[in-house]
């Protein structure tokens, strides 16, 4: 047998991007805003995009996840290519296989952690009884069992954000996008909301993409990419593993 079959293969990434444009206009002004911009992501792994503001990160998540369409290039997301979908086909695409966690945590205020869970669940076409099991075991999995009947202005800013998680999460997406999930949060909340993304990848096997300027999320990714002026610089495992950081932090019994 061959060296090539003794090593275990890495797992097929879940999304590829080649060569990825995209420009926005400003009156007479074009800027470029990605230039070029080749990647693969993989699942079971948190990736962080990291770079200054202005670089070109949301630009990129909101390519990868079908909610913009790029200028050139092609993007695979679980095997289709997104450019060769129909709209309705994205959107059916984006409802069945991906979540979305955002820094303004996007709750509506009238309905409680619950229901909040519950309701792309029914858009998905799922029973009232299944979503309701599923919206339960999703409060509980981001520790949030017993204040799933409160509204978000009965929770912290920390509590809202691990509803939209719960929110995602319930889906059951292969493919998870999270744009600054943290920023609108103190350190403590930033780590708790972090940690669950890191588990979530690692206990479902999501692919979980964050992008973030915050560099205190760095050393809690699998994988960084380094993004400046629309281009990725590097590509690394950060020093400090994630499991071991965590384990660290186990209090002694
Ligand atoms: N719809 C748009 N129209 C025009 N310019 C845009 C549009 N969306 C983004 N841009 C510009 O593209 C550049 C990259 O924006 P993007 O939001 O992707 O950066 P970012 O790295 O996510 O920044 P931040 O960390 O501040 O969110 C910015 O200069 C921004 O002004």
């Amino acid at each position: 047998m061959s060296a090539a079959f003794e090593t275990s293969p890495s797992p097929a990434p879940t999304l590829q991007a080649r060569n990825v444009r995209k420009s926005f206009a400003s009156g007479r002004i074009e800027s470029t805003v990605l230039h070029d911009l080749t990647l693969d992501v993989r699942g079971g792994e948190l990736t962080l995009i990291a770079g200054p503001s202005g670089c070109g990160k949301s630009t990129l998540l909101a390519i990868l996840s079908g909610l913009q369409p790029a200028d050139g290039g092609s993007v695979r997301a679980l095997g289709h290519e997104l450019s060769g979908l129909s709209l309705n086909e994205l959107e059916h695409f984006r409802l069945q296989h991906t979540g979305f966690v955002f820094q303004g945590f996007n709750l509506f205020p009238a309905l409680s952690a619950l229901e909040q869970v519950e309701l792309p669940l029914t858009y998905m076409g799922l029973g009232k009884g299944t979503a309701r099991q599923r919206a339960i075991e999703s409060l509980e999995e981001v520790g949030l069992g017993p204040r799933m009947q409160l509204r978000p202005a009965e929770l912290s800013g920390g509590e809202k954000q691990r509803v939209a998680i719960a929110r995602a999460l319930a889906k059951r997406p292969e493919l998870l996008f999270a744009d600054e999930p943290t920023s609108a949060l103190d350190a403590a909340n930033g780590q708790i909301v972090i940690d669950i993304l890191h588990r979530i990848a690692r206990n479902h096997g999501t692919t979980v993409l964050c992008v973030s300027h915050d560099p205190r999320l760095v050393g809690h990714a699998d994988r960084v990419l380094a993004m400046e002026d629309g281009r990725i610089l590097s590509d690394h495992v950060p020093s400090v593993s994630p499991v071991i950081a965590s384990e660290a932090k186990e209090p002694s019994a």
